[in-house]
């Protein structure tokens, strides 16, 4: 489903890993760990396709994301990857259900009904009308991470999804955008510092 191979990348003379490679099948969790500047979040950007890859190569369901034209690219990544990050970057001027159904909207196929089956999933069902202000930061979370599974991707990627909640919601949102993914059939790969929210999965250590 995702392979890495022999994936290398550096910001000019600092490099940041080198001859990474990995794969990962549908449902299956990493856990990116490593100390701040080790390479964390240009990994995530370069799964996703976010970044030009220098060396190696990423294939999303055995075809390779590198030199592909970014219209292209932009698409599949639609489909296949579903992104969270420690900001919930909803859209202020939407609703919580709008929020949800904005990569829907993108894909060309909006479903009402799933938006409402997944605002549902997160208890928030009775929010569905609300904006992003009247709600709280946890709850922004929760909607951040439905709407990045709206698509049912094959791979959620995320940094720091709980880095800026405190340790009852971070808790919370871990296990809903997990055992979400998991019914998904989706893969999940998440970068953190939070060592005890993920101790005993799998994991990927950068230097
Ligand atoms: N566009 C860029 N140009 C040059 N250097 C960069 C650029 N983006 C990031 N870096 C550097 O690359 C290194 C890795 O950054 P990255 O954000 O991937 O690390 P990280 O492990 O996610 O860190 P943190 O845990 O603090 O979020 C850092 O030293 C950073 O300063």
């Amino acid at each position: 489903m995702l392979e890495v191979c022999n994936l290398s990348f550096s910001y000019g003379e600092v490099g940041l890993f080198q001859n990474l490679s990995f794969s990962l099948n549908s449902g299956q969790v990493r856990v990116i760990l490593g100390p701040s500047g080790s390479g964390k979040t240009t990994l995530l950007h370069l799964l996703a396709g976010l970044l030009h890859i220098q060396q190696g190569d990423i294939r999303w369901l055995g075809q390779s994301i590198r030199g592909q034209n970014e219209e292209t690219l932009a698409q599949r990544r639609l489909r296949f990857t579903g992104l969270v990050f420690q900001h919930h970057y909803l859209q202020a001027e939407l609703t919580a259900l709008e929020n949800i159904l904005v990569p829907g909207y993108l894909a060309g196929a909006v479903d009402v009904a799933w938006g409402r089956e997944l605002l549902h999933r997160i208890g928030l069902l009775e929010r569905a009308h609300l904006r992003p202000n009247a709600l709280s930061g946890g709850e922004r979370q929760r909607i951040a991470v439905a709407r990045a599974l709206y698509n049912r991707p094959k791979l959620l990627l995320a940094d720091e999804p709980t880095g800026s909640l405190d340790r009852r919601n971070a808790e919370r949102i871990w296990a809903l955008m997990l055992s979400l993914a998991q019914d998904l059939g989706t893969a999940v790969i998440v970068a953190t510092h939070d060592e005890h929210l993920v101790q005993g999965l799998p994991e990927l250590r950068l230097a």
